[in-house]
């Protein structure tokens, strides 16, 4: 019997993030039936990330081995093989990407994927010839500050340029990462024969051949219209010149197709049917959307990075005014789309203070939260171990007392002024205040009252983050039955593609019902500690002017 027949079809989900590989399978009620992951520090240490990354050697400059990640997936078909997983019964795949990240495929990648030799890994095969680079930068990475004001200023302004592509020139961008690779190594660029991001990289090897970017995740390179869905011939000659367009292949993939069948090196090594099928993987943020939210929910990802989503009716108009959040395609609606706000120090700021303040443990993490009043007794903190991108760029720890902030410009406290006891809540309110101060200014206008935040990623099984938010932003908290939403989406994506064969005309949320599976309340705002908060965004606002002077005139002394 073919997958297409399959009365028992499952469906393959992946996520390549910043620090794992996962899979998530679905059965056809869209049950989780497995789940797997590769960690890349544990499970692959010889690569010696750190976090899934390397930092440097330029300054700014954040990479992942290419190499790790073509062995993840290798190392991730022997696991679900050891858990018996019926590869036979998959017939279709698809999946998520960390956003923004890139890969450099050399001219032989192309013979090289067509020719697999199933008595050999991918990562024997690939790895190096595939490559004109062996690192990948990723959406950590901050050493493109020049590329970004070259782009911006070619393109006569942020403003222009983020009504043309959804965001102002970002640095972890991939059009300016490119610029930055063509700039400092012209002879990898002219070498390189087309570029993936993540979300493209790993569809690629279940392909055996490069497969197009994808439109959501394409809106994170600064290179494309975020409403036509198209490449921009003047950003492509800004940030990679004339031999750009081919590089990156064909105009990007539009949710529910499917790219084509998997190679049969896949049959013959892991015994998959020739007939599964592979749909465009998306970024990591959109496939949450995808699994996790409704139109009217509002979604927290508290992964590596923290992210804050908001799926959007479609509309044919670009962002009015740019400010620190981004516009994203949609991976299943053409003309809807996807508002992020997006912080690089989430999890690993949070891990920092766990470790420094708490002895290592998230339980005693807890302890200190639950100990220290809402408001933190006065004092405010922010934690910023890497530099920020909201607010752009910025490094260091600042604290302040928030009684005379808004009257007095004083400057911050010493970090030993602070009682060591409430730097566990301080971050905790000052990274969702930092989100809810800019709520009111990213919903578009006439838009429904926000009624549930779905909290997703690592993070968000810790019962004090729910009560947190719940508090914070005045919401009801769900969370899902797996706290791994771009999984899942990229499985629900796999399963959108399939369907679609017999459903031409149907759409995504004809597939679900509209419905999103599996979510349970886990925590209700507190209407006395939500009004605390309330009271504390003008503040919060005050301190983070200062953050951004004190760092901005601390940088020009440096
Ligand atoms: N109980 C917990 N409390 C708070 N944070 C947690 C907890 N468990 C895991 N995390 C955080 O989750 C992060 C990983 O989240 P994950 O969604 O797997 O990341 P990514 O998808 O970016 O690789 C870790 O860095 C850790 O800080
Ligand atoms: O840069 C962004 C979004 O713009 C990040 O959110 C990355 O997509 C990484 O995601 P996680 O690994 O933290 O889920």
């Amino acid at each position: 019997m073919s997958p297409a027949e399959s009365t028992n079809p499952l469906f393959l989900g992946l996520d390549l993030s910043t620090q794992q590989l996962k899979a998530v399978i679905l059965n056809n009620d869209s049950k989780v039936v497995y789940e797997a992951a590769v960690h890349f520090d544990r499970d692959l240490p010889h690569h010696a990330t750190v976090n899934g990354a390397i930092k440097g050697p330029e300054e700014g400059e954040v990479t992942s081995p290419v190499k790790m990640w073509v062995e993840a997936l290798d190392l991730l078909f022997q696991k679900l093989q050891d858990g018996q997983v019926d590869f036979g019964a998959i017939v279709a795949i698809s999946g998520a990407g960390q956003q923004h990240g890139s890969v450099y495929w050399s001219n032989e990648a192309t013979s090289l994927l067509a020719s697999l030799d199933a008595t050999k890994t991918l990562s024997e095969q690939l790895v190096p010839k595939a490559f004109t680079y062996p690192k990948a930068p990723i959406w950590q990475d901050s050493s493109t500050t020049a590329d970004c004001k070259r782009l911006e200023d070619e393109y006569g302004g942020a403003q222009s340029l983020a009504d043309r592509t959804g965001s102002r020139a970002y640095e972890r961008f991939t059009g300016n990462q490119i610029s930055r690779i063509r700039r400092l190594w012209p002879s990898v660029y002219e070498n390189t024969a087309r570029i993936s991001l993540v979300s493209s990289f790993i569809p690629s090897l279940f392909l055996g051949r490069i497969a197009p970017v994808e439109i959501s995740d394409a809106s994170g390179m600064n290179l494309m219209d975020v409403l036509t869905g198209r490449w921009d011939d003047k950003l492509l000659e800004i940030c990679g010149g004339p031999t750009l367009r081919s590089k990156l292949g064909p105009e990007p993939s539009v949710g529910g197709t499917t790219l084509g069948k998997i190679s049969d090196w896949w049959s013959k090594k892991w015994g998959l049917n020739l007939d599964c099928i592979v749909a465009p993987f998306t970024g990591d943020n959109p496939a949450t959307v995808v699994s996790l939210s409704a139109p009217g929910d509002a979604l927290l990802s508290l992964g590596t990075s923290t992210t804050f989503l908001l799926s959007v009716s479609p509309s044919d108009t670009p962002p009015k005014r740019f400010t620190t959040s981004h516009l994203l395609a949609h991976p299943t609606d053409f003309r809807g789309k996807i508002v992020m706000l997006c912080y690089k120090n989430g999890a690993l700021a949070r891990e920092h203070v766990k470790d420094k303040y708490a002895n290592g443990h998230w339980h005693n993490f807890n302890e200190l939260v639950e100990e220290t009043p809402p408001g933190c007794n006065g004092h405010m903190g922010f934690y910023f171990p890497l530099p920020e991108i909201i607010p752009p760029n910025v490094v260091g720890e600042y604290f302040f007392t928030t009684n005379l902030v808004k009257t007095t410009v004083k400057p911050p406290l010493p970090v030993e002024s602070v009682p060591a006891s409430i730097h566990p809540r301080a971050i905790l309110e000052s990274q969702f205040l930092s989100i809810k101060s800019r709520v009111a200014h990213i919903l578009p206008e006439n838009s429904p009252h926000l009624h549930r935040l779905v909290l997703s990623g690592g993070g968000s099984a810790n019962h004090i983050f729910r009560q947190m938010a719940a508090d914070i932003f005045d919401m009801d908290v769900y969370v899902s039955s797996t706290k791994e939403g771009a999984s899942s989406g990229g499985s629900l994506l796999a399963k959108y593609a399939w369907w679609k064969k017999f459903n031409p005309e149907g759409s995504f949320e004809d597939m679900t019902g509209g419905q999103v599976m599996g979510l349970t309340c886990v925590a209700h705002p507190s209407k006395e500690t939500a009004g605390i908060y309330d009271g504390l965004i003008d503040a919060y606002d005050a301190c983070e002017e200062q953050v951004v002077k004190i760092w901005a005139s601390n940088s020009k002394l440096g």
